[in-house]
C-alpha cells in the first residue's frame, strides 16, 4: 500500500543552504573494492552465486546499482552492458515501480517526496526480481515522469544471464539486497549530481528551474542523506565518478565474466563453438525469436544467421596448404578447402539450412535423415537417404535447434553406423539448449557443435526456452505438418508429403 503524502514529506530548506551543503558532500578519490574477493566469496561468507540449478538452467547473476539521483547509475549500467556484449543482460529500473498518481493526487504533486522509500511499490519490485532470479519472465510497469502515471504490465522482461537492478534506493530493502550477487554504489559529487539533474529535468522532463531547485532542497537532498547515503555501506564496490571511471567498470565486468565463466558451456565442453556475437547477430535473433515476426522476415533473418553458422562450421574442416600466383606475379601462400564433405539435414527444419550450405559449397551433396516418432512409447524410426560414400566424408549435420539432444543422438548414431568418423561430424545449429549440448557431448565428445546462441534450457514440454517456436513451421510457413504424415523422397531428394 502507498503511504500518505505526509509520511514522505521531508520539510524544506532554502536553495542557497542546499548549495553550501552540496559543496561539502562526501568525496571518494579511488575505487573501493570492499571485501570483494574477485575469485571467491565476499566477506568470507558464501554469497549466492550463479551455481544454483533451476529448471535445468543457471540462476542469473543479479547486480544492484544504487546511488544518488543523476549520479550516473544508468550510464554505468549501459557501460557494463556494452562490455558484456556476449551475455544476455537485462536492466530493471526501480523508477518503473513508482506509484502512479490519480488525477486528484496530481494537484499535490509538488508536496510529494519521490526520493522516499515509500514512493516505490517495493512489494511488486521484489515479486518481479524474485521471479526473474528464478528464471521466470515478468511484466514490468511503465512509469511516465511527465504524467506521473504508471501503466501496469507494460514491458515483458525475460530472464537473462545477468539482471541489473538500478535505482536510488535499491539497497534500502534487505530482501532486495539479499537477491543481489553484486552491489555497486555510484558515488558522484553532489554538485555534479545537481547540475546534471537541473539539465535533465528542464530539458527531458520539461520542468522549470525553480520547481527543480525547490524539489531538490525540499526532498532530494534530505532524502539522499537520510536514505540513500546510509545504504552505501552495503555496497561491494563503490565507484567514484560514475561512468568516467573506466578502471572500475573494467574490473566489474571482469568479475561478472569470472562468475559467469564458471558455467561457460564452452569451457565445460571443448567441442562446443558459439560464434562470436555482435549486435547484428543479437538483432537477427531478436527478430526470429519474436512470435510476431512475419514468415517473410523470419526466412530472411534465419537465412542470414544460418549462413554465418555454416561459414563458421566450414572453418573447422581440415585444409591443405596451397600456393597460388596472384595477377601481380607474386606468390600467395594460402589453403585449400577439403573436398570430401557432405551435408545431412535432419528433416524438416534442417532442410532450411541446405540453401546456405549450397551457397557456400558449390555442388555439395546433401543427404537427409528423418526421425519419426511412432506412438507415445518413445519408439523412433529413422528414415534416411545418405550419400553412398558417406564413410569417407566430413559431415555437416544440419538442424537449427538442439533441444533435448535426442534427435541429434539418433542422427549421429546413424552416421557412425554408416562408417562416418565421429571427429568428422560437425553439428550446425542456430540455438542450443545446455541439456542438448550435455547429452550430445557426453555421448559423442569428438563431434563438434557449432551454434549461434545458447538458450536457457527446456520447459516442461521439452521445448527450448526462450527458443523460437517450431522452426520448420515458421520457416516453411506451415503449421499443419504432423510427424505422422506419410511422405516420400522425390527425385531431387526433397521430402514430399503424401
Ligand atoms: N560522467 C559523466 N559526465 C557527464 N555527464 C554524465 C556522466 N554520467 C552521466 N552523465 C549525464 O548525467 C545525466 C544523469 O546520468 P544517469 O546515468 O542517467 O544518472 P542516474 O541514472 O544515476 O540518474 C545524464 O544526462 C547523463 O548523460
Ligand atoms: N515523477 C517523478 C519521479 C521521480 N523523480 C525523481 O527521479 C529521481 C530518481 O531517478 P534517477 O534516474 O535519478 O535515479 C529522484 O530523485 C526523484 O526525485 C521525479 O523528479 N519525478
Ligand atoms: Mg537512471
Amino acid at each position: 500500500m502507498r503511504a500518505p503524502f505526509s509520511t514522505r514529506y521531508m520539510g524544506s530548506r532554502p536553495v542557497d543552504e542546499v548549495f553550501d551543503a552540496a559543496a561539502s558532500g562526501v568525496h571518494y578519490s579511488a575505487l573501493r573494492l570492499e571485501e570483494l574477493n574477485i575469485n571467491g566469496s565476499m566477506s568470507g561468507e558464501e554469497q549466492p552465486t550463479t551455481s544454483g540449478l533451476e529448471n535445468g538452467h543457471q540462476e542469473p547473476f543479479v547486480i544492484g546499482v544504487a546511488g544518488g539521483a543523476s549520479s550516473g547509475k544508468s550510464t554505468v549500467c549501459k557501460m557494463i552492458i556494452d562490455q558484456l556484449r556476449d551475455q544476455r543482460v537485462v536492466v530493471v529500473t526501480q523508477e518503473s515501480f513508482y506509484y502512479g498518481f490519480s488525477d486528484e493526487e496530481l494537484v499535490h504533486v509538488h508536496d510529494y517526496n519521490f526520493d522516499h522509500p515509500d514512493a516505490f511499490d517495493t512489494e511488486l519490485l521484489l515479486y518481479c526480481m524474485e521471479n526473474l532470479k528464478h528464471g521466470k519472465a515478468v511484466d514490468i510497469p511503465n512509469y511516465n515522469f511527465k504524467t506521473y502515471k504508471s501503466v501496469t504490465s507494460a514491458r515483458k522482461v525475460n530472464p537473462s544471464d545477468v539482471i541489473i537492478l538500478e535505482g536510488i534506493l535499491v539497497f534500502h530493502d534487505s530482501r532486495l539486497r539479499d537477491l543481489m550477487n553484486m552491489k555497486i554504489f555510484v558515488d558522484t559529487d553532489a554538485d555534479a549530481r545537481l547540475t546534471r539533474r537541473i539539465r535533465r529535468d528542464t530539458i527531458e522532463k520539461g520542468r522549470d528551474i525553480k520547481t527543480v531547485l525547490d524539489q531538490y532542497s525540499k526532498f532530494v537532498k534530505p532524502a539522499f542523506e537520510d536514505f540513500i547515503l546510509p545504504t552505501k555501506k552495503y555496497a561491494d564496490i563503490i565507484i567514484p565518478r560514475g561512468g568516467d571511471n573506466d578502471v572500475a567498470i573494467d574490473l566489474i565486468v571482469q568479475h561478472i565474466r569470472t562468475k559467469l565463466g564458471q558455467h561457460d558451456l564452452c569451457k565445460v565442453h571443448p567441442n562446443l563453438y558459439v560464434i562470436q556475437t555482435t549486435y547484428q547477430i543479437r538483432g537477427m535473433h531478436t527478430i526470429i525469436r519474436d512470435a510476431a515476426t512475419t514468415t517473410h522476415d523470419f526466412i530472411f533473418y534465419a537465412d542470414r544467421l544460418i549462413r554465418l553458422v555454416v561459414e563458421h562450421g566450414l572453418g573447422h574442416l581440415p585444409f591443405k596448404e596451397k600456393q597460388v600466383i596472384t595477377p601481380t606475379g607474386s606468390v600467395y601462400t594460402g589453403v585449400e578447402f577439403s573436398k570430401r564433405l557432405c551435408g545431412i539435414s535432419v528433416i524438416r527444419s534442417g532442410e532450411s539450412m541446405e540453401n546456405a550450405l549450397r551457397a557456400c559449397c558449390k555442388g555439395i551433396k546433401i543427404g537427409k535423415i528423418l526421425i519419426h516418432r511412432e506412438g507415445d512409447n518413445g519408439k523412433q524410426l529413422i528414415y534416411h537417404n545418405l550419400p553412398k560414400d558417406i564413410a569417407n566424408r566430413h559431415v555437416l549435420l544440419l538442424d537449427p535447434i538442439l533441444g533435448t539432444g535426442n534427435s541429434a543422438v539418433q542422427a549421429i548414431s546413424l552416421l557412425l553406423k554408416k562408417g562416418v568418423q565421429e571427429a568428422n561430424i560437425i553439428f550446425l545449429n542456430l540455438i542450443s539448449a545446455p541439456q542438448g549440448v550435455h547429452v550430445v557431448s557426453k555421448r559423442f565428445p569428438r563431434v563438434k557443435i557449432v551454434t549461434s546462441e545458447i538458450d536457457f534450457g527446456l520447459n516442461d514440454d521439452f521445448r527450448v526456452i526462450p527458443g523460437m517456436g517450431e522452426f520448420g513451421d515458421r520457416y516453411f510457413g506451415t503449421d499443419d505438418y504432423q510427424s505422422s504424415t506419410p511422405f516420400f523422397f522425390d527425385e531431387k531428394n526433397r521430402v514430399r508429403l503424401l
